[in-house]
């Protein structure tokens, strides 16, 4: 009954759409779901590349087989073991118990502890071959993209690389699948999302794999979630490039956390002087309101940070604590770092802003603005100071 969409003559595309999820692993928003890509290769051997969620795997089988027919499924190659991909993998054995599974050792240790499956197994080494007939497919070990199992399947005829999660995207697929039939807008800053949260954190084994990828020709990119790359391979490719590099571009993000508003007039303040000064690019995120996942996505884009914190209890407010915690652990360099603060007895939040950026190595512009109770003028035009000095950093 499906139609699957080409992607090359051969290659279909037999993903789903999860429209239902609210959060993606149970902590990102989802506005506008997620796919789980899956493609099935039409050779004289069949080749299903990764699968998806388990609550899909009904409407997912059903594809599969609209497109197989009666023809048998020889292989499975499995890119990527996190549960949204991986969890058909027992019903499509069940349906196929001769299938090979294709995927290196730790593919096969994961695979054992998750789904008890340890036979039948075809492993791969870094750079290995499998012939299918016209397709020849290559396996390239990325380990860390974004768990230490990850691989990427080249099949040399298309030119054409199965990525899993890396270049993926938020976003469903509502029609098209590759990129040339979609207004892709939407999908590519949600691709800075999804990179600043699910691998942000290994920009260099990005970069290692994106070393090792470099010489080969790269005319279609297929990941496990969001559009199939064609026209924009080299978009996708440049952006996961800068963001791995933690590349900023010219913008300011401010963010702040407020009760009643002091600290709220201080980032307003900043941004006026920025603005005075010429700036263009300016966000300022209230940390209470906008999901974190958005303002780590901003923050992977531009070069100049700033981050305002009332004293909650002699801490940082609790919004703001966690959003430090999450930057912590994403380990994101080369930004240009102010922070402000206020309070009304002991300003403890200035202190533990001030060690923040120690720990995290950013090039701190000015000295922190605090101020207690209210914002007073002198303050107030300090905050100018400040952006307009943002401005020209
Ligand atoms: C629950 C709570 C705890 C606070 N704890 C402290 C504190 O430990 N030390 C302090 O100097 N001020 C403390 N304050 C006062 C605020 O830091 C101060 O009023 C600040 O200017 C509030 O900023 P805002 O107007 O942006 O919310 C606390 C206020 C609240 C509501």
């Amino acid at each position: 009954m499906y139609k699957a969409r080409h992607i090359t003559d051969d290659i279909y595309y037999i993903g789903v759409n999860d429209r239902q999820k609210v959060l993606f692993e149970n902590l990102i928003p989802l506005p506008h779901g997620v796919s789980y890509n899956s493609y099935l290769i039409m050779d004289e051997k069949t080749v299903l590349v990764d699968t998806v969620e388990v609550s899909f795997a009904e409407v997912f089988l059903d594809k599969l087989l609209s497109v197989l027919g009666d023809r048998h499924l020889d292989y499975l190659v499995i890119n990527h073991m996190e549960p949204d991909h991986s969890g058909a993998i027992r019903a499509i054995r069940r349906m196929f118990p001769d299938i090979k599974i294709v995927g290196n050792a730790r593919t096969f240790k994961m695979l054992d502890g998750f789904y008890g499956i340890n036979d039948g197994l075809h492993e791969v080494k870094d750079g290995d071959k499998l012939v299918l007939g016209k397709h020849t497919l290559q396996f390239f070990l990325t380990p860390m993209i974004h768990w230490p199992e990850t691989m990427m399947t080249y099949d040399i005829n298309d030119k054409l690389l199965f990525t899993g999660d890396a270049f993926g995207a938020f976003g469903t697929l509502d029609g098209g699948v590759l990129d040339t039939d979609i207004e892709t807008g939407n999908h590519l800053e949600e691709s800075r999302r999804y990179f600043s949260n699910i691998a942000g954190k290994y920009g260099s084994a990005v970069q290692n794999a994106l070393n090792k990828l470099k010489d080969i020709e790269i005319k279609t990119i297929c990941p496990t979630h969001g559009p199939v790359w064609r026209e924009k391979v080299n978009k996708i490719i440049e952006i996961t490039d800068k963001l791995s590099r933690y590349e900023g571009e010219r913008g300011v993000v401010i963010i702040y956390g407020s009760m009643y508003g002091n600290t709220e007039q201080m980032a307003e303040a900043i941004a006026y002087g920025l603005s005075e000064e010429g700036e263009k690019n300016i966000t300022i995120y209230n940390v209470s309101k906008t999901d974190v996942s958005f303002i780590l996505s901003d923050i992977f884009r531009y070069d100049r940070i700033v981050i305002g914190s009332p004293t909650y209890s002699n801490e940082l407010f609790p919004e703001i604590a966690s959003l430090l915690a999450k930057l912590e652990t994403r380990d994101i360099k080369n930004r240009k770092f102010a922070y402000f603060g206020s309070s009304t007895w002991s300003n403890a939040s200035i202190k533990l802003l001030a060690a923040f950026a120690e720990r995290v190595k950013w090039d701190v512009v000015s000295l922190p603005i605090e101020i207690k109770q209210s914002l007073k003028e002198d303050k107030y035009e300090d905050c100018i100071a400040l952006g307009r000095l943002l401005a020209k950093s």
